[in-house]
């Protein structure tokens, strides 16, 4: 990862943190000999350096000392623009697997722990490593020198070092694996949290929260949540603390042994002051270097665990793969798409979403898809834009898998308007340009789709015209109507040469006006394309060659309007009712409150008057 973010900041920043240890030591050798130099000729040895010798090592020393500072300024900068450039690399592959991976991902929990466990290991760790890992060789070879240091003395001392450094780091390894499991655990809590967070602070759900008043309540979940999170958090930390604090207790009463233990030896004679005074000095030195060390590695157990779950993140791949020999998608194609026998599941759902499907969209044909709520109509288009493959049965193209061509250019056959369409936040030529990204920016094409879509009359009136941001997210933008977003929506369907437009509801939101003038003259304003139209409006559909009327994913029947209409079925029974209410003097409703008033007046023209004060 270092290496493929940025080659150049690698091998410097390598360079660099090797030169520091290196200077370090030589930094210790220097200033080791110094002492014994001085030490020897304090003692009166005979035949040792003079003056002149002295200040050369003193001048060697601090030039290493200065050379070690120098090297570890400019490792730490080397690090940093190794981290600046990783982070934005791994952000970027971050981002790859995200748009690559298949939607059953981002409709699956599990998707979204791995997502924000990847994010929460963080974009800077695998500098992390490399810096742990030299600065473990560093205090490792430091720590190696003050032991031969500490052997000089009196080699009993060696194993009562390791009793400093070994109970430490076993408490600490634990619990960093404690804190680490427990926080695997609780990546849906946080990310519950998060979604509080978001629902109380975004935009998106204002309205609704103030009109019901759920801020209290929103508050008190995220602060009942938060308080979980802070206390089982805590909770681990005191016990760890606790232990260290025992640890530490014996590591202390480890060091009075040897001290005790010196200054016995010194009374006896067997060991001099100036070693006694050197031990405490070491002494001191290894119990800090050794907490660092022990800090050094549970770090990079640390980064051990986090790294593996960007890792599994980053190891994500798209099940809906493209055959080793993709087929090339025949456009325009002659014989259409056929549904044979299909049946699709949603992973880790317990009952069928679509059963034994069968059914043809040739080009140029308009077929029309009707039914209940959680029929199954929207299932179907994602099987046929092949965001989802059939779990039996298969879906065909001119006679071909539809698997065995390339996902990608299967699915430029389709424009599709899905019922939650995206509303970007950049300006209305882009958010219609979406529709087709290869096209240039200025493409006129932009403005055939807006007249086609009935949203170039509206556009047209916005303060910059096309080049109007649709977003009160940044200044100078502007918000446009929940229908107005719909005609927009429709203007990025209608923007690219695709073979077949798919639409899902695609006039929920419009005013009669303009549904009557999409609808109107569809088979000319999609340009004779093969057309697949959800719709809960009877009146819209009744155009299509072929309506399907859908009842818990099953096809119920088929046929065009007139044929259903005279077999008297489930269609023919929508449509009597939908039509009831639109012919006058058929509300049993409204009958009943025109008897309302003994004055003779309705209760919709009352409705309709002007308040008169009594
Ligand atoms: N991502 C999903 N995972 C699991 N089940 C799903 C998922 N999406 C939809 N379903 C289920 O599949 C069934 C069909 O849903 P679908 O969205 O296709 O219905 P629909 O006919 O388009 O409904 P509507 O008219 O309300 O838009 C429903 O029972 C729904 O609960």
């Amino acid at each position: 990862m270092l290496w493929h973010s940025s080659p150049r900041w690698t091998v410097i920043g390598t360079i660099l943190m090797v030169l520091e240890i290196g200077f370090g030591l030589a930094l210790l050798f220097w200033l080791k000999r110094l002492v014994d130099v001085m030490t020897g000729t304090l003692a009166g040895d005979a035949g040792l350096v003079g003056e002149g010798g002295m200040l050369g090592y003193v001048a060697l020393t601090g030039g290493c000392a200065l050379a070690f500072m120098v090297c570890r300024g400019m490792a730490g900068l080397a690090r940093e623009a190794q981290g600046l450039q990783l982070a934005d690399h791994l952000d970027s592959e971050i981002h790859d697997r995200a748009v690559k991976a298949d939607l059953a991902f981002y409709e699956s929990p599990r998707y979204a722990d791995t997502l924000q466990r990847a994010r929460e290991a963080g974009n800077q760790r695998p500098v992390q490593v490399i810096s742990n890992i030299l600065l473990l060789a560093k205090n490792g070879l430091m720590l190696a020198a003050v032991a031969g240091l500490i052997m000089t003395i009196d080699w009993r001392l060696l194993p009562l070092m390791l009793c400093v450094i070994l109970p430490a780091l076993w408490v600490r390894l634990r619990y960093t694996r404690r804190l680490y499991d427990w926080q695997v655990r609780r990546t849906q809590m946080e990310r519950r949290a998060g979604y509080l967070d978001w629902l109380m602070t975004s935009e998106y759900h204002a309205k609704e929260l103030r009109l019901n008043q759920l801020g209290a309540h929103l508050r008190k979940q995220y602060a009942e949540l938060r308080g979980r999170i802070r206390r089982e958090r805590f909770a681990i930390t005191q016990r760890r603390t606790w232990i260290e604090l025992a640890v530490g207790g014996a590591a202390t009463l480890a060091f009075f042994g040897a001290l005790t233990l010196l200054v016995w030896q010194a009374v006896e004679g067997h060991s001099s002051v100036g070693d006694l005074v050197l031990f405490l000095l070491i002494f001191q030195r290894t119990q800090s270097m050794g907490q660092e060390l022990v800090q050094q590695i549970s770090r990079l157990y640390e980064d051990h665990l986090y790294m593996g779950q960007l890792l599994a993140f980053l190891d994500i791949r798209p099940a809906l793969a493209d055959p080793e020999q993709p087929l090339p998608v025949p456009v325009p194609p002659v014989r259409g798409i056929r549904f044979e026998n299909v049946t699709f599941r949603y992973p880790d759902s317990e009952r069928e979403a679509l059963q034994a499907i069968d059914l043809t969209i040739r080009p140029g044909e308009v077929v029309a898809l009707v039914g209940a709520n959680g029929s199954g109509k929207t299932t179907l288009i994602k099987l046929l834009c092949r965001l989802y493959d059939p779990s039996a049965g298969r879906i065909t193209l001119d006679g071909v898998d539809i698997r065995d061509y390339g996902i990608v250019a299967y699915r430029r056959l389709f424009s599709v308007v899905f019922q939650d369409y995206a509303h970007y936040a950049t300006t209305a030529r882009e958010n219609i340009r979406f529709g087709d990204i290869d096209q240039p920016p200025d493409t006129p094409s932009v403005q055939s789709a807006a007249e086609l879509a009935g949203a170039a009359s509206f556009i047209d009136e916005l303060a910059h015209g096309y080049e109007t941001r649709l977003t009160r997210m940044f200044d100078d933008g502007m918000e446009l109507s929940i229908g107005q977003w719909q005609k927009i929506a429709l203007a990025r369907a209608f923007m690219r040469q695709s073979q077949f437009i798919v639409l899902d509801e695609p006039t929920s939101a419009l005013d009669p006006g303009a549904e009557f003038a999409l609808f109107e003259n569809f088979r000319e304003r999609v340009d004779h394309r093969g057309a697949l139209i959800i719709s809960h409006r009877l009146s819209s559909v009744r155009m299509a060659d072929c309506i399907h009327v859908l009842d818990q994913g099953r096809i119920l029947e088929s046929g065009s309007h007139d044929e259903l209409m005279e077999r008297k079925g489930a269609y023919f029974e929508l449509f009597r009712r939908q039509a009831y209410h639109y012919r006058e003097g058929n509300s049993e409703e409204s009958a009943e409150r025109r008897s309302m008033y003994d004055d003779g007046t309705t209760a919709d023209l009352r409705a309709c008057e002007p308040f008169n004060e009594p």
